[in-house]
């Protein structure tokens, strides 16, 4: 059966991987590009939660729902900035988050998508995808955030930004995430 299901996000490079990995499912998605604020957190999780309460207190209750919030962490900085990514890019931009760990040998980093999916009944369903990479000087198009600076290991030395948009589907923190939500929802 088809579901008519809602996607908030305001980032249109998010919604058009989004709608790829929902491409061969039966729902039927929208989107509401609202601007949801973000609780200041580094549980991800309680982020997304607030995040999608917040999509359902908007839109009203009864409809099916979900938020996705996606986080860059970095291991020698014991998960920072996170969820934080954001605000780094925004003020500092690709070239200085590299240089942060100029003085640390350690590049390791995760990228993690969290989604927070409310049901027609308002309960809440959180799914995870993680990616295990390294932080790396700017590589490929600077299309999507910081995609040219994060190497995942499965990519064959190529960055998020190098490979194509279903290359990056197969192995990336929200293919990942979604490919949980698409389970969950079939079996609904
Ligand atoms: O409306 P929402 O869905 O919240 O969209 P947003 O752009 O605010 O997104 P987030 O709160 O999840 O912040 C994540 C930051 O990381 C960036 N980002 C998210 N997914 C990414 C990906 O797969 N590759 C590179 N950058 C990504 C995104 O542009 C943001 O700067
Ligand atoms: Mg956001």
């Amino acid at each position: 059966m088809v579901q008519d299901i809602v996607f908030v996000t305001g980032n249109a490079n998010k919604l058009k991987e989004v709608q790829m990995l929902l491409s061969g499912s039966d729902i039927n998605l929208s989107n509401e590009p609202l601007d949801l604020d973000e609780l200041q957190d580094t549980d991800l999780q309680k982020i997304a939660v607030a995040k999608c309460q917040q999509a359902v207190q908007v839109l009203g209750a009864g409809k099916p729902v979900f938020v996705e919030d996606t986080a860059l962490t970095f291991q020698e900085f014991n998960g920072l900035p996170g969820a934080y990514i954001k605000w780094f890019l925004k003020s500092m931009g690709l070239e200085k988050i590299v240089q942060m760990l100029d003085n640390f040998p350690n590049k390791s980093a995760q990228a993690i998508t969290t989604i927070a999916y409310a049901d027609s009944e308002g309960k809440i369903h959180v799914f995870e995808g993680i990616t295990d990479g390294k932080i790396v000087p700017a590589r490929g198009p600077t299309a999507f955030g910081w995609d040219p600076i994060f190497e995942p290991l499965e990519s064959h030395g190529q960055t998020y930004a190098e490979m194509t948009k279903e290359d990056k589907n197969v192995i990336s923190h929200r293919g990942r995430a979604f490919a949980k939500f698409n389970q969950f929802l079939s079996g609904n």
